[in-house]
């Protein structure tokens, strides 16, 4: 069957992509009834009335005109939509794109529940400033909100002039540095201290991917002398060891230039010990931990069907099982602040590039459809978290270290109305035969779990309902994310009272 595409002309869709075809027919108002309100400091039994895009109001029996649609929500909570600080969409990397562009991507996320995501920009030819147009015109086709960070994989003045110019005028409020990844994204410490040093000038947050990328190298090149060539040598050439080096290393250099820190997908103990230590000395350093590194183990990388354990090839890699629950653990109690995806999905042909040398298996997993339902599943179920931390750690922390609360993250009069219906009974299951990736595979395969996103609201339209997604290629906005963040504020004063501490030099008379 095919279906002619009301929303890309000449465009023709087959029965699988009917979903990508279908307009967006919500009215402009918008009255959520009868469910549990939660944001991250407080629940409540009230309705939410939405007008153009955006919240108006939030209280107990709410009267609307007859032209207003109303969704009941009895029985459900209604939170804010997920925020996904960590995602790699059409993402160039290891001779490869990542196969989720700006519209499936994103389709998947609004599917399960996710409203808005922090896409990274890799430079192009070394120019930063090249490297966002390109990502601009990437994302021309979002039907979602999103923003962006921006990665610096080399030094020089037109580094510093274009992340001046980003944070100034383009709405760049963060960058990351690849302390892995030799010979391609990798930066040494003397372009980290450069880069932390511009960061904190501009009030923009320094973010690391933290693993010894010259240890690494030599332990690939270990495995390889062994004769390990397949999956396994990826968790082998890398162990948490390098996680937890390079993690201290960059709370380091952060604390010597005084500017806070954001560590992406801490994937181990060994990582995650070396942020509390710096948390308990007061230091701002905040940890990510990533939704495959909290709910899945390393087991399947032994796998010996190499299309099964290629799946789980990401870095740092997916530890075994004792780290997974030491980083939920960790995020329960705040040690660990925010969750995200690092979605960067390969299919099967692209992973296929690294069948005889684990080297060339290009480096990502997915996630960014099934973080929300994940995270509730295998955290709010068990008692471990409650409905509020749920917002916190999936919606609402991102927003207030990005800069963007409360019009992001919270679902108060004037946010944007980015919203979800979950239902705590009903069941999900994931799947690659039904998911909205366009990927051939999921890590997640086969999971079934209990408490689903019914809606989704992005901007007031519904666009997720009765499990159909009705989407409009090119309906996403740019967020700008501005600088000085709240993690900004009285750093200034930390570094008068340094100077202040500092002894008077002695000038001694040469003899
Ligand atoms: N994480 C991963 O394996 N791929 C995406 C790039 C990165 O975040 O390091
Ligand atoms: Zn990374
Ligand atoms: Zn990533």
């Amino acid at each position: 069957l095919q279906i002619s595409c009301g929303m890309q002309e000449n465009r023709i869709c087959t029965a699988a992509e009917e979903w990508q075809c279908m307009d967006t027919t919500s009215s402009s108002k918008l009255l959520i009834k009868g469910g549990t309100v939660v944001n991250a400091d407080r629940q409540q039994l009230a309705d939410v009335y939405i007008e153009d895009g955006v919240i108006v109001a939030v209280q107990p029996n709410i009267q609307v005109a007859d032209e207003v649609r109303i969704l009941d929500a009895s029985g459900k909570y209604v939170m804010p939509g997920g925020i996904d600080p960590h995602t790699h969409l059409e993402m160039p990397f290891m001779g490869q794109t990542a196969i989720d562009d700006f519209f499936s991507g994103q389709a998947a996320a609004l599917a399960g529940g996710t409203t808005m995501h922090i896409d990274f920009v890799i430079p192009s030819n070394g120019s930063l400033a090249e490297g966002f147009e390109a990502y601009a015109k990437k994302a021309e086709k979002s039907c979602m909100d999103y923003a962006f960070h921006m990665a610096v994989t080399s030094w020089n003045e037109g580094v510093a002039r274009d992340m001046e110019i980003l944070v100034k005028e383009k709405g760049i409020n963060s960058f990351k540095f690849f302390m892995a990844y030799k010979g391609s994204l990798m930066v040494n410490d003397e372009v980290l201290l450069k880069g932390f040093k511009m960061c904190k000038d501009l009030g923009a947050l320094a973010q690391v991917h933290a693993e010894n990328g010259d240890a690494v190298a030599e332990g690939q090149s270990r495995m390889i002398k062994l004769g390990i060539t397949g999956p396994e040598g990826h968790a082998l050439s890398r162990p948490s060891m390098l996680e937890g080096e390079a993690t201290a290393r960059a709370i380091r250099l952060a604390k010597f230039v005084n500017t806070p820190l954001y560590v992406v997908h801490v994937m181990s103990i060994d990582a995650l010990d070396e942020i509390v230590r710096a948390r308990k000395s007061g230091q701002r350093v905040i940890g990510e931990p990533v939704v495959s590194g909290l709910v899945l183990d390393d087991s399947k990388l032994w796998d010996p069907d190499f299309m099964i354990a290629a799946q789980y090839v990401m870095s740092p890699p997916i530890r075994s099982s004792g780290h997974n629950q030491a980083l939920r653990a960790a995020l329960s109690t705040g040690l660990l602040q925010l969750v995200g995806t690092d979605h960067c999905s390969f299919n099967s042909t692209q992973k296929e590039a690294g069948l005889n040398d684990f080297r060339k298996i290009p480096n990502g997993v997915n996630g960014i459809e099934e973080r929300m339902h994940l995270i509730w599943d295998v955290m709010v179920n068990s008692g471990q978290i409650s409905v509020m931390d749920y917002v916190r750690i999936t919606s609402t922390a991102c927003a207030q270290i990005f800069n963007i609360y409360p019009r992001k993250g919270a679902i108060l009069p004037n946010s944007d109305a980015d919203i979800i219906i979950l239902n705590p009974n009903a069941t999900f299951q994931i799947t690659a035969k039904s998911h909205h990736s366009k990927m051939d595979t999921n890590v997640y395969e086969g999971w079934a779990g209990k408490g689903k996103v019914e809606v989704t609201i992005s901007r007031g339209k519904i666009v997720w309902e009765h499990d159909r997604l009705m989407i409009q290629r090119g309906s996403g906005q740019y967020i700008s994310m501005p600088p000085f963040g709240y993690l900004f504020d009285g750093i200034d004063k930390i570094d008068s009272t340094y100077l202040s501490s500092l002894k008077a030099p002695v000038y001694r008379r040469g003899i």
